[in-house]
């Protein structure tokens, strides 16, 4: 048996998992929590890596590979040294550098802008978008805009600390994470260095000298890591979503609906997305294909604030949200508390709608807060469905996945059955079976049966939807 780890440096935590190289049976975990906040020293994400690292043996493991939170800005000087904080995803503080990049690129209108941008890169910058925060970085932090030598996404840094060089030449990536950046085309496979000179407000032959880190192949092994005494081959990592994907080897047709910090929609597409609106984006997966998504801001915190508000514990809320009839009495939560991005309005607050002396009750917000989160999913999972997907199965994941109200909920709203996979940190699985691919050397990753259960589709109740649509601040 060869033992392999994959690592998950997600928003809230880092999780490692060993797994048999040959058949993807988890051997053992680990797991540290990151700061709170959008803006995040890297340095403590390394902490968490090592901690949730040394609850396992590495020390017979002959392959890691890790998995990153997408879209993150780690600047670097050209000593290797981080610059600032990094400014994570779901940072809404780029938002207007995003307006302005779409705009610059349509000569001032945003509907070319957008077209010119899909066709580009794939995507449509919103503030998540790397691209952003450079721009937000020039206009805002013009000396740390001058000292920056490189530029990282979470996952490169990490994976760059693991290779251990201090090279910034060393930096690594793959395409699925690069493709979030903004200025890198995942079907040339090539970066736009006139975007990144664009976003830094440089010309071409400055942004030709930052480094960016080299776009490894799906299945390479990128050099030798060391942590806490072991060595092992390092495979080229990935995205988080990318992460789920290959750890659910997932097939057309099937979606993967995480609720996590992000609320996730997004399946694997042998042909590239261009979605001019901007709601869908053009990513890149991490077997050579491609990964239209549509992520939401607000996913399992919302369920966080409300058990808290509620004063009890996920179970509890769960329990109260299952007591509760189908349409919480008419109260209707949107759940846009951080802003959204799935339609893109960083500005945006949630809302409750259909008070009344007797819809008001605790039953009726808990359910309203799992209705309200599935909704907002929906409506992704429409954006995919109108620029195209095949869309015949979604598969429910991510931290509230484990929520009972969430499992009954969900079934009843998509259009398509829901099924969940066995209970597995599936970022994690899909950079271990990027690390057993990476080392066996193949043209294919290692073959990992997938075990999953259907959920009871329950009773459709369409209204839900409905009055969800009829008072959220779009149509
Ligand atoms: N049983 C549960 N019900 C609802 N939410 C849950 C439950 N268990 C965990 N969560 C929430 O899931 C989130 C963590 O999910 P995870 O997918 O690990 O997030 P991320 O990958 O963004 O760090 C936390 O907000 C946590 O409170
Ligand atoms: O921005 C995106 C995808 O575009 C997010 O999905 C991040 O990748 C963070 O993921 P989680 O920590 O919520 O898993």
């Amino acid at each position: 048996m060869v033992k392999v780890a994959g690592i998950d440096s997600s928003t809230q935590s880092c999780k490692v998992v060993v797994v048999d190289g040959d058949t993807g049976e988890i051997l053992a975990s680990g797991r540290a929590s990151h700061p709170d906040g959008s803006e995040v020293a890297p340095a403590a994400w390394w902490d968490a890596l090592q901690q949730a690292a040394s609850q396992v043996d590495l020390s017979d493991v002959a392959a890691v590979a890790v998995a990153g939170q997408q879209h993150g800005m780690v600047c670097l000087d050209a000593d290797g040294e981080v610059i600032r904080d990094a400014l994570l995803w779901n940072d809404t503080r780029s938002a207007q550098a995003a307006v302005d990049l779409v705009n610059d690129f349509g000569d001032g209108d945003a509907e070319a802008g957008g077209r010119w941008w899909a066709d580009a890169v794939g995507s449509v910058p919103v503030a998540s978008y790397t691209v952003t925060k450079l721009r937000w970085l020039a206009d805002n932090e013009t000396d740390n805009a001058a000292k920056v030598a490189a530029v990282a996404l979470p996952h490169d840094w990490l994976t760059w600390k693991l290779l251990g060089t201090g090279h910034l030449e060393d930096l690594v990536t793959d395409r699925s994470d690069a493709s979030g950046t903004g200025y890198f085309d995942p079907v040339s496979n090539q970066y736009r260095r006139d975007i990144l000179a664009a976003a830094l407000r440089i010309d071409e032959a400055a942004a030709e000298k930052i480094v960016l880190p080299r776009v490894a192949e799906p299945g390479e092994v990128v050099g030798k890591g060391t942590l806490g005494g072991a060595s092992f081959d390092v495979g080229a990592g990935m995205g988080d979503n990318a992460g789920s994907a290959l750890g659910m080897g997932l097939k057309a047709g099937d979606m993967v609906v995480s609720i996590g910090t992000s609320g996730v929609v997004c399946g694997v597409s042998e042909t590239p997305s261009r979605d001019a609106s901007g709601l869908v984006s053009g990513f890149a997966d991490a077997t050579g294909r491609f990964l239209p998504l549509a992520c939401t801001l607000n996913g399992a915190r919302v369920l966080d604030a409300t058990a808290r508000t509620l004063g009890v514990d996920h179970n509890e809320l769960s329990d109260l949200a299952l007591a509760a009839d189908s349409g919480s009495d008419g109260l209707v939560f949107v759940p846009y508390m951080e802003g959204e991005r799935t339609p893109n309005l960083p500005d945006a607050t949630g809302s409750l709608h259909g008070l009344t002396l007797t819809s008001m009750t605790r039953e009726n917000l808990a359910r309203s807060a799992v209705e309200g989160i599935v909704c907002s999913l929906v409506d992704a999972l429409d954006c995919l469905v109108d620029s195209g997907a095949q869309v015949e199965r979604v598969l429910l994941t991510g931290g509230a996945a484990a929520s009972s109200a969430v499992q009954s909920v969900a079934p009843r709203l998509f259009p398509v059955p829901v099924a969940m996979p066995a209970a597995g940190e599936y970022v994690a699985l899909g950079s271990a079976r990027q690390a057993a691919w990476a080392h066996s050397g193949e043209a294919e990753p290692p073959t990992w049966k997938l075990e999953v259960t259907d959920l009871p589709k329950g009773e459709p109740d369409p209204s839900v939807v409905e009055r969800y649509r009829s008072v959220r601040p779009w149509s």
